[in-house]
């Protein structure tokens, strides 16, 4: 903290303390002997290097009425709430912020995390390593289907896939037809590849009930697939009630944290706020199973290698802080997420730097940057790692790492490719890389020379579609194709079973396209007037825009399946094709 100009430091850091806890600028008549017992503490002050440390008793923190447990947003609103706008306060920012065990044991802490990731993928309880995963590219602009084709293109070679902070229920891609498309690319993955497979929603709204709804919906489509599915949160816009919305009412669902906007008060060139190691800490405490941590200088975001700091405080059991030592005393951990610029050639320093690799990864552009695609570029990461263990245990010999990874690609194409895509990290990290790789090209590869759509489509069924009940609709039931979680192909399931004569083929094939899809907006018009044919990424793809299929006064396309109440009977008898306005229909 420092004082405005004028003002004495132990006279401000007083009224600061007292701001934040039961005073205000001037001695007021009601202050009684048990206020005096609950005053905030000033109890250490470094005027040269502009530290204080203050001692809140807990008892000033608010508790629900529901069930006596703590609050976050009471500890924020007076450790760093009136006092960011003092008039004898130049700035004040948190560092470090420690919490007695009896009253840290008053919040809710993880559920789950990455323990569950590694459960779910089949890696055991402990040691599981590095979860790979991605961010859907492009941020924003796709619609259902492609959106669905990216993330079965990448769950060929990776494990775990996010929405992007912003992706929720645009317009053009709207929950009830974008979920769908990424089940089935689930659940087409998964058989595949014979790995589990796991996705992260991104429920985040203003509004609790839409979380919930959000929430509920997503879990609905994927059913039996449900503990695949994790929830993001972008937690510092929405806040630490969004937080404690999700981990309330989804407490078995991974709660993702993602800490979009943070920097405008964690930043290192901002004198107010909190560090992001507070930001990060106060994380775990309420409930995240996981956070962004950004990348500790080896990714794009700011950071620092010193940073690392924050993943033990996230991970240990007991951890120092830049001030303070913290006992969690059991409280689960919150796993650190790396993300931002990473790709493979960045991950082997990066684990180095940290000590390990128990961490989960979203490489959105290292992953669909990959000049082979996001299957290559999946498995470089997964690569990333493999080198770093080998060149550990020693097996390139006593050489340095860049050279061990430089070794590992000899015979891996797939980091290999990634040498040769992101060139300028390369030649950062791995002098000489050319030489060694026998690299002779001059010009850097362009990433994303690789059609990954076309090539997701390029394989057509085998058996063509069964489902030619009324030839105009393209749609399907999205469970059709796919399988359940213990493998069992689609067509064999349910009471298909009881009826082997009639099972048809399953429809599809290792590296076979997902089944076409109808979307209830293919045909329509945003706000705007924009037709859906010429809106979202399709713009990207002019070659590919296909003619509007609706024209004034044109009849809308078919249902999918009917209209749910055209079967059946009203109480009094009346059929259902004859009841309401089909009464009138001639
Ligand atoms: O979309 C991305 C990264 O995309 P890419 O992998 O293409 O760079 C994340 O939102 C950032 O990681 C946020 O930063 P942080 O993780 O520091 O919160
Ligand atoms: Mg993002």
């Amino acid at each position: 903290m420092k004082p405005k100009a004028g003002y004495d430091y132990l006279a401000t850091a007083a009224h600061f303390a007292a701001e934040s806890s039961t005073g205000t600028n001037v001695n007021v008549c009601t202050t009684d002997d048990f206020t005096k017992s609950v005053d905030a503490l000033v109890y250490y002050i470094d005027p040269d290097n502009e530290e204080m440390k203050i001692a809140y008793p807990t008892l000033l923190f608010d508790r629900n009425i529901t069930d006596g447990r703590a609050m976050m947003c009471s500890v924020l609103t007076l450790s760093i709430g009136n006092n960011q706008g003092m008039g004898d306060v130049e700035y004040g920012k948190i560092y470090d912020i420690y919490f007695p065990p009896a009253y840290l044991r008053l919040f809710d802490g993880p559920n789950c995390n990455v323990v569950d990731m590694w459960r779910i993928l089949n890696r055991g309880m402990s040691n599981g390593g590095l979860i790979v995963g991605t961010i859907i590219k492009p941020k924003l602009g796709l619609q259902p289907k492609p959106f669905g084709e990216a993330c079965y293109a990448f769950w060929q070679g990776g494990d775990f896939i996010k929405n992007d902070e912003p992706q929720g229920n645009q317009v053009f891609c709207q929950m009830n037809e974008c979920i769908p498309e990424v089940v089935k690319a689930m659940r087409a993955a998964i058989k595949e590849t014979g790995s589990s497979k796991l996705f992260s929603a991104n429920i985040t709204a203003d509004d609790p009930n839409e979380m919930i709804a959000r929430g509920k919906y997503v879990l609905s489509q994927f059913g039996p697939l449900g503990e695949n599915c994790a929830f993001l949160v972008d937690g510092y816009v929405a806040g630490g009630t969004a937080i404690t919305v999700a981990r309330r009412n989804f407490p078995s669902q991974f709660l993702h944290y993602h800490r979009a906007g943070h920097g405008a008060i964690t930043s290192p060139q901002t004198q107010r706020g909190y560090t992001a190691f507070v930001h990060t800490k106060i994380s775990r405490v309420i409930g995240a199973s996981g956070i962004h941590t950004g990348t500790m200088s080896f990714g794009k975001m700011e950071g620092d290698a010193s940073d690392k700091n924050i993943a033990f405080m996230l991970q240990d059991d007991e951890a120092d802080g830049p001030y303070y030592h913290q006992e969690w005393e059991g409280m689960k951990q919150t796993t650190p997420i790396i993300s931002g610029g990473m790709n493979a050639l960045r991950l082997p320093a990066f684990f180095e730097n940290l000590g390990h690799s128990n961490v989960i990864l979203t490489a959105g552009g290292g992953s669909f940057g990959h000049k082979d695609g996001p299957k290559p570029g999946a498995i470089s990461c997964r690569q990333g790692e493999e080198s770093w263990k080998e060149w550990k245990a020693g097996k390139f010999g006593d050489v340095s790492l860049s050279d061990g990874i430089i070794e590992f690609a000899k015979t891996h194409e797939e980091l290999k490719g990634a040498f040769l895509t992101f060139q300028k990290d390369a030649d950062q990290i791995y002098p000489g890389w050319k030489e060694k790789l026998g690299y002779t090209g001059e010009s850097s590869v362009q990433a994303a020379t690789f059609d990954w759509a076309k090539k997701a489509a390029a394989a057509p069924y085998i058996g063509g579609w069964v489902y030619a009940k009324t030839p105009n609709v393209e749609g399907v039931y999205w469970n059709e194709v796919g399988y359940c979680p213990d493998g069992t192909a689609m067509n064999l399931a349910g009471n298909e079973t009881n009826h082997p004569e009639k099972i048809k083929k399953d429809m599809h094939t290792p590296g076979s396209t997902l089944p076409k899809s109808f979307y209830m907006n293919a045909v329509g018009y945003l706000p705007d007037g924009t037709p859906l044919n010429r809106a979202g990424n399709e713009v990207n793809h002019p070659e590919k825009i296909g003619p509007d299929p609706h024209k004034n006064g044109s009849p809308l396309p078919p249902p999918l399946k009917g209209y749910v109440n055209d079967i059946g009977y009203t109480p009094d008898g009346t059929p259902m094709d004859k009841a309401g306005n089909l009464s009138v229909k001639k």
